[in-house]
């Protein structure tokens, strides 16, 4: 029941103000796109698209501890942008106060980060609200690990195809969707093991990359990598790279398998046609931002993105 006309009669210059400040943000920092396309995927996994990773810390509950998803693995000293949300938060409620939620704006971020670095662009359905809880440990639970495996990972269950598919997201799309590591960067941390412990990669990328990156840590922990050889424009390099064992991550490898015929014909597939990368990338995008969204009178319109209302 999201519509993409949902604030047309009571919040008419929405977009205009999302893609303003997008726009002064990326010219001034290229990543902080491909930062907030990150933070829309983390909390839509996350309850559902509801902005929980937005609440900087949740009162304790009979269940959950006082913790927020911050503080989560894939989330703590990683997740950026919420200063920008908070920037475009500011000028929304300026304009059209206690109408928009942080959901939303989230949404619409990620769609402008995207199409700001290069990338398709996409009618954002609207009318999400905000939750007024947020959960570090489903946070653990649903966030795809850097070390996460195609298909085999038991018992643990987090191999990348069955945490998309729990989310009611196809290899195909998880597939498309990872292709939003053709923007923005990851930490030396995050990918060490793999330039240390792995056959799959090309050894003169390799070999670049563990001048910053020593084997031990804590040494190099946190020295960025582009995640694709085109880090700061929105195109399918990623797949190439793929294919000559150029990707960063574990998890951006396992995707061009040698024993998958299907899995690895995604990959060629995108490498070879950008229009179609952009156009299924887009529509994943929409599928993943209607993950199990707060409507109605379900959950709230936070004025501060970072609390839920008193
Ligand atoms: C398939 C499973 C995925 C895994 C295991 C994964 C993991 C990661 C990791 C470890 C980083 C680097 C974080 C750091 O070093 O601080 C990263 C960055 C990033 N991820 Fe993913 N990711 C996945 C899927 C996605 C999806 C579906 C999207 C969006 C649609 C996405 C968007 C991004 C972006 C844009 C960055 C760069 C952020 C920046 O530079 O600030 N990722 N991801
Ligand atoms: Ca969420």
């Amino acid at each position: 029941q999201l519509s993409p006309t949902f604030y047309a009669l009571t919040c008419p210059n929405l977009e205009a103000i999302v893609r303003s400040v997008m726009n002064t943000t990326v010219t001034n920092e290229n990543r902080m796109g491909a930062s907030l396309l990150r933070l829309h995927f983390h909390d839509c996994f996350v309850e559902g698209c509801d902005g929980s990773v937005l609440l900087d810390n949740v009162p304790a509950t009979a269940t959950t501890p006082a913790i927020g998803e911050k503080n989560a693995f894939g989330n703590i000293n990683s997740l950026r942008g919420f200063e920008v949300i908070d920037t475009i938060k500011a000028a929304v409620e300026q304009a059209c106060p206690g109408v928009v939620s942080c959901a939303d704006i989230l949404t619409l971020a990620a769609r402008d980060g995207t199409f700001l670095l290069g990338g398709p662009t996409w009618t954002v359905p609207l009318g999400r609200r905000d939750s007024t809880t947020a959960s570090m440990d489903l946070a653990n639970r649903d966030l795809p690990p850097p070390f996460a495996n195609l298909v085999t990972n038991p018992p643990d269950g987090s191999d990348l195809i069955a945490r998309f598919q729990r989310k009611g997201l196809s290899a195909t799309e998880m597939t498309v969707l990872s292709g939003a590591h053709t923007i923005g960067s990851a930490q030396c941390q995050n990918y060490r093991l793999r330039l240390y412990n792995e056959n799959r990669i090309d050894f003169q990328f390799a070999q670049g990359l563990k001048a910053n990156c020593p084997q031990n840590g804590p040494a190099g922990d946190t020295f960025l990598a582009p995640l694709d050889s085109t880090g700061s424009v929105f195109d399918n390099k990623y797949y190439a790279d793929l294919t000559g064992l150029r990707g960063l991550l574990h998890s951006d490898q396992v995707l061009y398998p040698q024993n998958n015929q299907t899995q690895a014909k995604i990959v060629l597939k995108y490498k070879g046609d950008n229009a179609a990368f952009f156009a299924d990338f887009a529509a994943a995008m929409i599928k993943m931002g209607n993950l199990s969204p707060l409507t109605g009178s379900a959950g709230q319109i936070r004025t501060n993105c970072r609390l839920v209302n008193p």
